[in-house]
């Protein structure tokens, strides 16, 4: 290369010149230039080779395969003893009576939490999450690095590797899975339908296919929504309900979730509750709900949108404290009786619940801006929109009677006293707003 280099260097610039076949070179000049084409059309067909197997399964024309497949393809390392030794001191039980619970979704909202709560209380809690980016994936770093410090760690990893469940059954006897790990938010659910069914539906049933075979099963308490309660109009929503009418994918992935706990219950006798959780709120919450873009967009001066249903029809919901909500949870796996099967074999009938843990009073999303605008001394520009037909719902309004009677569950924080300790935290957290881009 170097030779035709200093050739091509010393022949003359005019490029007519260049082709007269009298000079003395002109065969070894042509050699040389076959030689560099074919060098360098082997190297366009070796990139075209490398793009093609590296990079098609994420440049397919459809961005839900390209999104699904960037998490699904996502690996994570695992195993080895200082892995091992790290899972059991963390799930390691240190009060009498305690329990050890694998947490999925721990570096979420709620999964945050309910880890910090049961390890302050003795328990052994060890994390499950993916860490996804569906949301500032820093956030979820943030609160990991906030639950390290209380002792939980965190394992990488996804609900739907099998193998790292197995893994994590065979170091640790799990007596309770808290399963908070799920694709949430409604309205993305149109983005992004496969993420729904790869975390609600594929992940539910890889995480129970691995519970039912244990020995012994763990009891499972797991987070449903409110959202199933779908088009319903009966309020306050009660357990007893119609919910086979879901407004949104997010809504069925979530109630499929509630039928294939029955299943898992029927024929492995694994002890299950489901969780209605109405639209949570609070400190370290997640930047895709309204409260929280919210917050971010009056500090920033942005507008925000303020959906109205049809006729001026106000939209409301029954926001609940995450502290009331980790109560309920708490409450939930204390009073879960123990599965019944083992090793994949049903002995005798195993408990199955469903609860709503709910605040008991709606509030309209006009009022919630208004709170937010006292808290932050600002006023928001405020774009009334109506209501989007993807998903959202017009109101929302628990019926709590049920988690009363059987979990103690009795929620205190109203809206205006939880946003303050959120906008609070907030403040705290991205120091008015600077370092909020998510
Ligand atoms: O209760 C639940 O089960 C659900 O609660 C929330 O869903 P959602 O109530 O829709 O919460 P946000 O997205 O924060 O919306 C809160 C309210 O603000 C309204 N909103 C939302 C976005 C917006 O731009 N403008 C607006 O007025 C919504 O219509 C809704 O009434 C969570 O996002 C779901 O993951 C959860 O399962």
């Amino acid at each position: 290369m170097s030779q035709m280099k200093s050739h091509i260097d010393s022949a003359p610039s005019t490029p007519g010149k260049f082709k007269m076949d009298k000079s003395p070179y002109s065969h070894r000049l042509r050699f040389h230039s076959s030689l560099f084409k074919l060098t360098f059309w082997s190297f366009i067909f070796i990139g075209l080779i490398f793009i093609f197997f590296f990079r098609s399964p994420s440049s397919s024309s459809s961005p839900i395969s390209s999104d699904l497949s960037r998490r699904s393809l996502r690996t994570y390392s695992w195993g080895g003893p200082t892995w091992e030794k790290r899972v059991r001191s963390s799930a390691k039980v240190r009060s009498r009576n305690g329990f050890s619970v694998l947490v999925t979704g721990a570096a979420g909202f709620v999964g945050t939490h309910v880890s910090a709560a049961l390890k302050r209380r003795g328990d052994g809690v060890l994390g499950l999450d993916n860490f996804n980016d569906y949301y500032d994936p820093a956030l979820k770093r943030a609160r990991q690095a906030l639950l390290e410090r209380t002792g939980v760690f965190i394992v990488e990893g996804d609900i739907n590797d099998i193998a790292l469940l197995k893994k994590l059954f065979e170091v640790v006897a799990f007596t309770h899975v808290m399963h908070l790990a799920a694709q949430a938010g409604v309205r993305y659910a149109m983005e992004n339908p496969s993420s729904y069914v790869h975390s609600n539906l594929a992940g539910l049933v890889s995480l129970l296919e691995v519970c039912k075979s244990a020995d012994p099963q763990p009891s499972i308490v797991w987070a449903s929504s409110s959202s199933v309660y779908g088009l319903n109009t009966r309020v306050p929503f009660s357990e007893k309900d119609r919910t086979d009418q879901p407004a949104s994918l997010y809504a069925a992935t979530k109630k499929a979730g509630e039928e294939i706990a029955h299943t898992y219950n029927h024929i492995y006798g694994l002890s299950l509750t489901g969780l209605r959780f109405f639209t949570v709120y609070g400190p370290w919450g997640r930047p895709d709900m309204a409260y929280f873009f919210f917050t971010r967009d009056i500090l920033k001066g942005k507008s925000i949108p303020i959906f109205e249903a049809p006729n001026h029809g106000t939209v409301a919901r029954d926001f609940t404290y995450i502290d009331d909500i980790v109560k309920g949870c708490v409450a939930a796996l204390d009073t879960a009786e123990k599965s019944t099967g083992s090793g994949g074999k049903k002995k005798g009938p195993a408990q199955l619940r469903v609860f709503n843990l709910g605040n008991t009073s709606p509030v309209p999303v006009s009022d919630l801006v208004g709170i937010l605008e006292r808290l932050l001394k600002l006023k928001a520009k405020r774009v009334i929109m109506k209501l989007p037909r993807n998903g959202d719902v017009q109101f929302t309004h628990a019926n709590i009677s049920y988690a009363q009677r059987e979990l103690g569950y009795k929620p205190t924080t109203d809206l205006q006293a939880g946003l303050k300790k959120f906008v609070r935290w907030y403040l705290g957290y991205y120091g008015g707003g600077k370092k909020s881009d998510q």
